[in-house]
């Protein structure tokens, strides 16, 4: 079992660059499945748990992958097997977006159930409608959801009740082979979409509007492996703002796009942090005391959930009151219990959490209870008193690509054990020396 170990109260300070995007990379990978000749070559793939499960489900499937880096090759020719076990799909839900490839490459797909998760009980009644209209017959049974087609699966015109990110991107691969022309309206917008639309389209795929409320897929009748590049990932580089503009900092975030960071640089701008974009990255520096402000989470080109848990934590170091509130996952308020163990006053109301900003913060022993929430503990621990312990480290490396060492070269106190510290390195605050915790082993990963 690992740990994060962080001691607050050091200034940020340089530069951090951010990864390829998890949430693109892995609808990519999916979307190699149905390249029927040659190879892809997908460069910037973040060597995260997610892409080691997705890499896994793509190998069951029959497909081969290498690596060189953060450069995957993935070889699709052939497919021996149709179904994404219980096994894979329990350790990622988006393992499920192998389903409209295989049932457009193959005409069959069974596929666990993914179930909720700590955000919310996550239907996937979207994904299978669109299935369903395109001429998929769908089963449930065991736990499994199993879809054939006769022949190929047909165009039509598909409306999201939800605009899904995972429902668009699943039903805009399966369309990619389909007889005819796919409308997918009420899609969703977000920038990890319009990157796989990009990459469908290399490997010979006519997606257009992508990005837009309104998807056009024209189906061909074979695609072929294809290159290309992950976008940089958005949230990751939200985090490192959030993290300098919490520490007083100053740090550059090489890589980050300002057009996929919108309302989050809005926000913060908003709370008198200067962010300063540029071709390159976004540079932010927070030299002025932070001011309250309200949040709501939306689809894009709303303020992004998975922005929501580390924007909470830096309005903790602003003074007055925040409203926070979380429209797109029922249940994303898991953070704060573990916030207000560090001595924050947030009170949830329904979809809303008040934030109750200025106080001071104290390390504590906390868990993340999924990601973002993770991420967020960490960033808390930047500005708290004394040591804080982030276990659920799991969840964290899901998502994040080297944290500790990318904060670490920011100038932050942090670094990770693997064994449950023991009493004989507590101080009487609780605090661990570094001397003791580096007796156990440390993770550079
Ligand atoms: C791998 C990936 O890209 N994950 C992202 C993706 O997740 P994911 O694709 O799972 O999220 P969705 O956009 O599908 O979910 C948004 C909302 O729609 C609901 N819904 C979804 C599908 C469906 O068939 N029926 C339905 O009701 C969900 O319960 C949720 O309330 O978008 C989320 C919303 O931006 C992000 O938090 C996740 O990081
Ligand atoms: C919720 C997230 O991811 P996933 O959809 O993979 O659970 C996230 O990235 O914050």
């Amino acid at each position: 079992m690992s740990k994060f170990i962080v001691r607050g109260g050091k200034r940020l300070k340089g530069t951090v660059r951010v990864s390829g995007a998890k949430n693109a990379v892995l609808p990519i990978l999916a979307a190699s499945l149905l390249g029927e000749e040659g190879v892809s070559v997908i460069h910037d793939a973040p060597p995260l748990e997610d892409v080691k499960t997705i890499h896994q489900v793509l190998e069951k499937l029959g497909a081969s992958l290498s690596y060189e880096g953060e450069t995957v090759e993935i070889n699709a020719e052939t497919l021996v097997s149709h179904e994404a076990p219980y096994e894979l799909m329990r350790k990622m839900r988006a393992s499920f977006l192998v389903m409209g490839p295989l049932l457009a490459r193959t005409g069959k797909a069974r596929i666990s159930l993914p179930g909720g998760c700590a955000i919310g009980s996550r239907p996937i009644d979207q994904h299978l409608k669109g299935f369903e209209a395109m001429g998929a017959e769908i089963g449930l049974g065991q736990g499994y959801i199993e879809a054939k087609i006769n022949g190929r699966l047909k165009g039509t015109k598909i409306y999201l009740d939800v605009a899904s990110v995972g429902a668009t991107e699943n039903i805009m691969m399966a369309a990619t082979l389909a007889e005819g022309t796919t409308v997918l309206e009420n899609a969703a917008r977000e920038p990890e979409i319009v990157d796989l639309a990009n990459y469908l389209n290399k490997m010979g795929a006519k997606v257009r509007g992508a990005g837009t409320g309104v998807i056009r897929i024209e189906g061909v009748e074979r695609l072929r492996g294809a290159e290309h590049t992950v976008i940089p990932d958005r949230v990751e580089a939200g985090t490192y703002m959030v993290a300098a503009a919490m520490t007083g900092g100053d740090v550059y975030v090489e890589g980050a796009i300002a057009d996929h960071l919108g309302p989050v640089i809005s926000k913060m701008e908003e709370m008198g942090v200067t962010v300063q974009p540029d071709e390159n990255g976004i540079r932010v520096i927070a030299d002025k005391p932070l001011k309250a402000v309200d949040v709501k989470t939306l689809p894009y080109p709303g303020f992004p959930t998975d922005m929501q848990s580390q924007m909470m934590a830096l309005l903790l170091a602003a003074e007055g009151t925040s409203v926070v509130t979380e429209t797109v996952f029922e249940n994303r308020f898991m953070h704060v219990d573990e916030f207000n163990l560090m001595s924050a006053n947030i009170k949830v109301d329904g979809r809303a959490a008040v934030v109750t900003g200025g106080l001071k913060l104290t390390g504590a022993k906390v868990t993340a209870t999924d990601l973002r929430a993770g991420a967020a503990l960490i960033c808390v621990g930047l500005v708290a008193e004394g040591t804080t312990e982030v276990g659920g480290t799991h969840h964290i490396d899901r998502g994040y690509v080297h944290l500790a060492e990318k904060l670490s070269a920011l100038g932050a106190d942090i670094w990770r054990v693997h064994a449950e510290p023991t009493s004989t390195t507590a101080d009487e605050d609780g605090s661990i020396k570094r001397s003791d915790a580096s007796r156990v082993k440390s993770t550079m990963a």
